[in-house]
């Protein structure tokens, strides 16, 4: 599977505000570029957390791309898939229309009656990680959280081989120490957000040695920004 992970954030790394709620961070043209770079992709992934907060749709803006892939044979827009270990993604979220398949990844937390409920409402669900028993401590690599690796090795075996990665900052954390990671691009506004609360590029616990190191392969004035380009 390849992996890339796109993100934009304030000047002081930030995804959001302290309240979660989506800020507009990019510009016109980041925008489109974002939108290519969704319609390179088999799929479009993000944590359960962006979809609680956005309420995001995950398809192409531009129709002109919708038409170039069916074109390819094939579908109009990525599959979307949500990291989503104990099945929170309500189930009247956009992302459950029927513009694109929806993966729900989950892992053994996850109630079987609410995992009814969101196939009745157009999901597929995948399952894979489960519950060590020993609560949130991470203990035994499993806190109950979708195991990313083997999900993806499931995706595979759907024909997804490239995933786009929208965050949020949970996720992005998890694939970075899962190693998962092939791409990032960052595109980083002029604004600043700040919050010790607000949500960054990469959240979880945090690394405190073994810091993943990036190639820096591109930078581009983009908007009124300025788009960071890097591979693994
Ligand atoms: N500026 C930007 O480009 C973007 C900003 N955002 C912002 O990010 C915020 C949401 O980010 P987060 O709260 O960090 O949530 P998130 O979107 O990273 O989702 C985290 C949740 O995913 C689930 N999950 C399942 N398996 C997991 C695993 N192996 N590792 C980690 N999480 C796993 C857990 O329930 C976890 O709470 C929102 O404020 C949203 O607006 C989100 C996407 C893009
Ligand atoms: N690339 C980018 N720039 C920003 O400024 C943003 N606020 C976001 N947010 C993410 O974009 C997705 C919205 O998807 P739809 O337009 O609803 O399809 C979602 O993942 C947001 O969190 N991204």
């Amino acid at each position: 599977m390849y992996v890339h992970v796109n993100a934009a954030v304030s000047v002081d790394g930030k995804l959001s505000s302290r309240r979660r709620e989506q800020v507009e961070i990019s510009g016109a043209d980041d925008f489109d570029r974002v939108d290519r770079v969704r319609a390179a992709a088999d799929a479009v992934l993000v944590g359960v957390g962006t979809v609680l907060a956005d309420d995001p749709h995950l398809t192409l803006d531009e129709e002109d791309r919708r038409v170039q892939r069916l074109r390819n044979g094939r579908p109009g827009n990525p599959a979307r898939v949500v990291a989503d270990s104990r099945a929170r993604t309500p189930t009247d979220a956009r992302i459950l229309d029927d513009e694109a398949t929806t993966y729900l990844l989950v892992s053994d937390a996850a109630d079987p009656d609410r995992l009814d409920a969101l196939r009745d409402a157009g999901a597929e669900v995948v399952a894979t990680g489960g519950d060590d028993g020993g609560g949130d401590d991470g203990e035994n690599g499993d806190d109950g959280r979708v195991d990313l690796r083997a999900a993806f090795d499931e995706l595979e075996r759907e024909g997804i081989e490239r995933v786009m990665v929208e965050g949020g900052g949970e996720v992005i954390f998890s694939l970075f120490e899962a190693g998962l990671v092939d791409e990032l691009t960052v595109y980083v506004g002029s604004l600043v957000i700040g919050g010790r609360g607000a949500p960054t590029l990469a959240d979880g616990e945090g690394f405190v040695d073994d810091f993943p190191e990036l190639d820096l392969t591109d930078v581009e004035r983009l908007d009124d920004g300025v788009l960071l380009s890097y591979e693994t």
